[in-house]
């Protein structure tokens, strides 16, 4: 889909702008295209045809107006056929309206001299034409969304539908007795071992079967919405987690809260001094631990309400209490506010709407990693879900090829998705490609081996999804304790190899004290070059207010959270509120 559609003067001031995806106006883009458009002097159209420039990551295509001169500038994430077109239409869209609202007459006339002038002696160059530009930009609205919606009637395919009562119930894996099964030696090459010590060996002990997801009563209202332009969009994590937080909010207050003891240690109308909030902070350290803050986290914290209240009067125990609240408010909203705003259905729009050399779609790649056991496979199924609500076709890859089983509990997660987007699939068919899954989501497997293997059936999956027109290619890893190195090395040359465009950590709310080091070992597992580039913290639905994990790995890496796990359902993804969160630690 184009991006933007811009009308501005030669000179670079900027008459209207239209952002159909809604998204914050994109200065920096025009700003290049001003510039490279006044530098040089205007390409001609030939046969009819506006000129196209590929800039640093995006291209635009534009109409030069002789009279008045104006330039109409639609841009979008990089030129192909689709896209030039879609830009044309918008372009002349764009053009005609324009002409037949008579504002170039206006233009005219101002620029003329011939309008009222400021107190500065300066004629604004749309004065008069407010009233015709708002038209403009209502009428131009419409009639982009009727050719919008007429373009996709036309192009696209039938969308899945989901299904959100499968036949089966939960589903179990089984492995024949006597099969041979595989390790991840201590040199990380893999070794084969029978069924019978294989329990020992296998990381994941402890946890169910991830396969055994449920696909029954999908509760799809509950996990996201649908946007005007048709997105469907994750839901924030709501009250799921404190349903009565009034009432914890109430209580907290009569109690005095965390803070409560604040009032108790501190008296007198005297300067704080680092003595006086000795004990003070140690208990709130005490607090913030048995959230599951990680010691240092919570040190952290605690220095930062030193550094607020040290130095202020107790005068007012409202006053010390508040800022020791704010203060916290403050570090922890920091902490967990990501840097920079993401949205990765755009990405993958910008990404997927590029071709390769031979013409050929780039898929937009990602890799799951994680410790064993904490919920890779399953979060990496929710976000295909999530994925395949908007329309994007999912390649799932199986780069676990160590643990026993690991292909085949992906299979089951195939086979579900299957299910759930298409009500015709049958459990087991093979798809018109001949393999497990359908047309919208298919698994792409290559056995078990060591690391060599996993990156010959990464880099084997990305050519097939180019070659198939895949949208998605999600890559699940082996879990891996991150504090052995033989386990972690092979995670540099995968990441080098296979570069997925994004690495997502997933990490388990339960973990605690250890997701610190958990975090930063992952993190630094890709060499300095590649960090990861989201965590998604799974299991929050277990730990009630014990969210310590969360600000644990954001605070250890700076690393934003993408999503976080609230159960065992396709549909138990949410995205972070991050006042939610403070909240849930706060009272
Ligand atoms: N309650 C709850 N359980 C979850 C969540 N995410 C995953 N699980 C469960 O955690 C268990 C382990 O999940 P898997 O997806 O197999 O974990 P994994 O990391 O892929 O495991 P390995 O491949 O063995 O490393 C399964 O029983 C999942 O259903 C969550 O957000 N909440």
């Amino acid at each position: 889909m184009i991006e933007q559609l811009v009308v501005f003067t030669p000179q670079g001031q900027v008459l209207y702008k239209f952002n159909p995806l809604r998204k914050r106006f994109a200065e920096q883009q025009i700003n290049k295209i001003v510039c490279q458009l006044i530098s040089t002097s205007a390409r001609k159209e030939e046969g009819g045809k506006f000129p196209v420039l590929e800039l640093d990551g995006f291209a635009c295509m534009y109409h030069a107006m002789k009279q008045p001169r104006l330039y109409f500038v639609v841009t979008y994430a990089a030129s192909s056929l689709e896209l030039n077109q879609e830009a044309e239409q918008v372009l002349q869209l764009g053009t005609r309206l324009w002409e037949s609202l008579e504002l170039n007459d206006k233009i005219i006339h101002n620029l003329n001299g011939k309008g009222p002038r400021n107190k500065h002696n300066y004629t604004w160059i749309l004065d008069d034409g407010e009233a015709e530009l708002d038209k403009f930009d209502e009428y131009f609205k419409i009639k982009f969304e009727e050719a919008n919606a007429l373009n996709s009637k036309n192009s696209s395919r039938k969308a899945p539908t989901p299904q959100l009562k499968a036949k089966n119930g939960k589903k179990q894996l089984q492995i024949q007795p006597g099969a041979k099964t595989r390790k991840w030696g201590r040199d990380g090459i893999m070794e084969e071992v029978s069924t019978a010590d294989s329990s020992a060996l296998d990381f994941s002990e402890g946890t169910s079967d991830s396969s055994q997801v449920t696909v029954t009563d999908l509760d799809k209202s509950s996990f996201g919405n649908r946007t005007d332009n048709g997105e469907f969009l994750i839901k924030e994590i709501d009250e799921l987690l404190s349903k009565n937080k009034s009432e914890k909010i109430k209580q907290a207050n009569s109690e005095g809260g965390t803070f409560g003891f604040l009032q108790k240690h501190l008296f007198g109308n005297k300067t704080i001094t680092e003595a006086d909030l000795k004990t003070v902070l140690q208990k709130l350290k005490q607090k913030l631990i048995t959230k599951n803050v990680a010691p240092e986290v919570a040190d952290y914290l605690a220095n930062q309400i030193s550094q607020d209240l040290v130095g202020s009067k107790t005068a007012n125990w409202t006053s010390v209490e508040a800022t020791a609240k704010e203060s916290l408010e403050k570090s922890l909203t920091k902490i967990l506010t990501p840097g920079v705003s993401v949205d990765l259905l755009h990405e993958i729009q910008q990404k997927t709407g590029s071709k390769d050399s031979n013409g050929r779609k780039n898929p937009y790649v990602f890799s799951v990693v994680g410790v064993n056991g904490v919920g890779k496979s399953t979060n990496l199924s929710k976000l295909a879900f999530w994925l395949l609500q908007n329309n994007l076709k999912v390649l799932i890859v199986a780069c676990d090829t160590f643990r026993s089983g690991a292909v085949e509990q992906l299979r089951v997660h195939v086979e579900n998705l299957a299910q759930l987007t298409d009500e015709t699939h049958t459990r087991g068919s093979k798809n018109s490609r001949g393999k497990t899954g359908n047309d919208f989501v298919e698994l792409f497997e290559g056995g078990y081996g060591g690391s060599d293997l996993v990156t010959k059936i990464a880099k084997q999956a990305i050519k097939y999804a180019k070659d198939q027109d895949f949208d998605i290619v999600l890559m699940d890893t082996a879990g891996r304790r991150h504090n052995d190195p033989t386990l972690m090395s092979p995670l540099k040359s995968f990441a080098e190899q296979a570069r997925p465009d994004k690495i997502i950590m997933v990490g388990e709310a339960l973990v605690g004290t250890d997701s610190v080091q958990q975090a930063k070992n992952f993190n630094a597992a890709f060499g300095k070059e590649r960090n990861l580039d989201f965590f998604i913290i799974s299991k929050c639905d277990t730990v009630g207010e014990m969210l310590g994990t969360m600000v644990n790995m954001v605070y250890a890496t700076g690393i934003p959270i993408l999503f976080v796990g609230v159960g065992q359902t396709y549909t138990d993804l949410r995205t972070l509120s991050v006042q939610w969160a403070v909240d849930t630690l706060m009272y």
